[in-house]
């Protein structure tokens, strides 16, 4: 039986839905051409910070489609709102997020070296979900879920001794030894550069419109499988999550899952906007006679070993200090 579990209170910002990939099971996405396509400006942003902080949230949390700026459109957007490059609108968001006291975890898909050196300073992490190391129909249209290239992302990130969020999506086509292999790969990343905070098991959801709407969902059975085969073969420093909005999380949490991720009082999850958040209430009845803990985007092994920039230490050492956080 767990001592507790943890999770974070964010607030989800889906920056833009341009993407150059076209994931199977994805409903994010949306074509340049689309009414719902969209780049938010700073303003919308901004209220969406201020909402999230007045809430209670620590955390704003960027998510982006994939290299948006190999797509035209989103070139000429981003150009009236007078930046020339993803990156440096990225960086300009986080100053905005660290202004209203809220921490940034910025998840934009894969980035270079050199764009994660420039944004690590105004994020107290960062994300890229793996998927899965094996090569599936599901990513046939998406170069940038090339297992090679996810991996050496994540390994880059490594490098530069940033707290890093990934995980794997289960039931897209992969078998159960393929989610061995990923596990195991993530592990060894860890063992090498010790950056891996957490790792997600994410069930697939199938979405209608998309052309794994009629792919079966993973069953509990294997949910609970793939917790226990996490929590088996990552090293017990990297805790494993999972999304209390997708999954009963109580038998997955005894099988070894300790996070809920983050949940959002004021936004919808813009990846499965059919699961509700539940509120804090709601995660404590969920969670039954497992007690729950709030936690910052940034773990707090990483906090003691400093790996975090002067433009984030009043604000980190300010919530971690205040009162309930998880030390
Ligand atoms: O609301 C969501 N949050 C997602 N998060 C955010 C997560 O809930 C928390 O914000 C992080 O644990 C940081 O505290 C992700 C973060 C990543 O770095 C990578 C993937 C995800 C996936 C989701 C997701 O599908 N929905
Ligand atoms: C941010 C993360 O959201 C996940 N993601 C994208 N689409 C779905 C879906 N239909 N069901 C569950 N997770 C999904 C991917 O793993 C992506 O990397
Ligand atoms: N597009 C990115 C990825 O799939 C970010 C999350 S999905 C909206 O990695
Ligand atoms: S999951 Fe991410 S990379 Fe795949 S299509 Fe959706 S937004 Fe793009």
């Amino acid at each position: 039986m767990p001592e507790y579990a943890t999770f974070a209170r964010n607030v989800f910002i889906p920056v833009t839905n341009i993407c150059r990939n076209n994931c199977h099971y994805c409903t994010f996405r949306r074509e340049p051409s689309h009414p719902d396509a969209h780049l938010m400006d700073e303003k919308e942003i901004g209220d969406i910070l201020s909402h999230g902080k007045k809430a209670g949230c620590t955390e704003a949390l960027f998510v982006f489609g994939e290299y948006a700026e190999e797509v035209p459109e989103y070139m000429e957007w981003l150009g009236q709102r007078g930046y020339s490059s993803t990156v440096d609108y990225v960086y300009k968001l986080c100053e905005m997020a660290i202004g209203k006291g809220l921490l940034p975890h910025t998840n934009a898909g894969i980035l270079t070296y050199e764009e994660m050196e420039v944004l690590k300073p105004v994020n107290a992490s960062m994300g890229l979900m793996l998927e899965t190391t094996a090569r599936l129909p599901a990513h046939e249209l998406s170069p940038g879920k090339e297992p090679e290239i996810r991996l050496a992302m994540i390994e880059d990130a490594g490098k530069l001794h940033i707290p890093f969020t990934t995980g794997i999506l289960v039931g897209i086509g992969e078998t159960r030894k393929n989610r061995i292999d990923s596990l195991e790969t993530i592990a060894e990343l860890q063992f090498k550069y010790g950056h891996i905070q957490e790792v997600i098991i994410q069930n697939f959801m199938p979405k209608p419109g998309t052309r794994m709407e009629r792919t079966r969902p993973p069953s509990k059975e294997e949910m609970l499988d793939t917790v226990q085969l996490a929590r088996s073969i990552l090293p017990a420093d990297v805790e494993v999550q999972v999304a209390p909005n997708l999954i009963d999380p109580y038998l997955l949490i005894k099988a070894g899952a300790k996070d809920l991720g983050g949940i959002s009082p004021t936004t919808i999850d813009w990846i499965n906007p059919e699961a509700e958040w539940p509120d804090v209430e709601k995660l404590k009845t969920m969670a039954r006679d497992i007690p729950l803990k709030e936690r910052l985007p940034i773990y707090p092994q990483y906090i003691r070993s400093g790996w975090y920039s002067k433009q984030l230490d009043g604000l980190i050492n300010s919530l971690a200090n205040s009162e309930g956080y998880r030390k």
